[in-house]
């Protein structure tokens, strides 16, 4: 398809006999945002672990811009363009706001601190809403701020796409519905993303498409409005518990 951004091709990932990823393929295109969703265990975090190279594919193909990334490992994907966050939050916690953010930007190649990197992390602390708490200890920070301030070293990489892993999960309504739009914002910015998510109401308010899994196995791709109606999703579903 011409444009397309990323392409996933027939990607599998057995561990022993489970197949946690079963012949998946999908294509994102420029600023998209992509729903992965799925009951518990479809195989949705080991997809993610796979584009991001933290895992070794056993089969297929996954291309950025049509150049293959699959096979690199996990800091060369990145460098390639392709920035995660973790469902657990991985900060320096002795380190200030916006010096946790710059450490996002001196971990590529070629690069070392300096007045420019500083200037950026401020940027990317202002798309996620921490512009005023550049000072402070990552420690003293709600845990909201924590999320915030992991999504803004992920833009220091400065990504083409974004994995995004239930990056909502534990928060608020009110902190919901700030967080949503941080997410919009990032894809207004020009980078497209790929989200891990169980909160319905930001994958109707968020995603352009959604592809489904179920165990293992991509059950359905189109809209949100369309798969979550789809019989075989609501099937795939019966019996978990519903999130807002
Ligand atoms: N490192 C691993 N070793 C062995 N089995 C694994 C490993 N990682 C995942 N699995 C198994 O692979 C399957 C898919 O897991 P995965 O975490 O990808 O699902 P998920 O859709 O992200 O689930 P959830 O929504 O609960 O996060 C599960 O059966 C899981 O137990």
């Amino acid at each position: 398809m011409t444009g397309t951004i990323m392409r996933v091709n027939g990607i599998r990932k057995a561990f022993g006999g489970l197949v946690a990823v079963d012949d998946v393929s999908f294509d994102l295109m420029p600023g998209e945002i992509m729903g992965l969703i799925g009951p518990n265990g479809s195989g949705k975090t080991t997809t993610m672990n796979l584009i991001s190279g933290a895992f070794a594919l056993d089969r297929g193909t996954i291309e950025l811009h049509g150049e293959p990334i699959s096979g690199l490992p996990a800091n060369k994907v990145a460098h390639k363009g392709v920035a995660r966050t973790f469902q657990l939050l991985r900060l320096i916690e002795e380190m200030t706001v916006l010096e946790n953010a710059v450490v996002g930007m001196a971990f590529q190649p070629g690069r070392s601190w300096n007045a420019a990197m500083i200037a950026r992390s401020r940027e990317y602390l202002e798309v996620v809403g921490l512009a005023d708490k550049a000072g402070v200890e990552v420690s003293k920070l709600t845990y909201i701020d924590q999320k915030r301030l992991e999504l803004a070293r992920a833009l220091a990489m400065e990504p083409k796409v974004l994995l995004l892993d239930e990056w909502l999960a534990g928060l608020n309504a009110t902190e919901l519905l700030s967080g949503i739009e941080v997410i919009r914002k990032i894809r207004d910015l020009g980078t497209a993303i790929i989200m891990v998510e169980h909160v319905m109401s930001a994958i109707h308010s968020l995603c352009d498409r959604c592809v489904v899994m179920n165990a293992g196995a991509k059950i359905a791709e189109g809209t949100p409005a369309a798969v979550l109606t789809d019989p075989h999703v609501v099937e795939a579903y019966l019996g978990e518990p519903h999130h807002a």
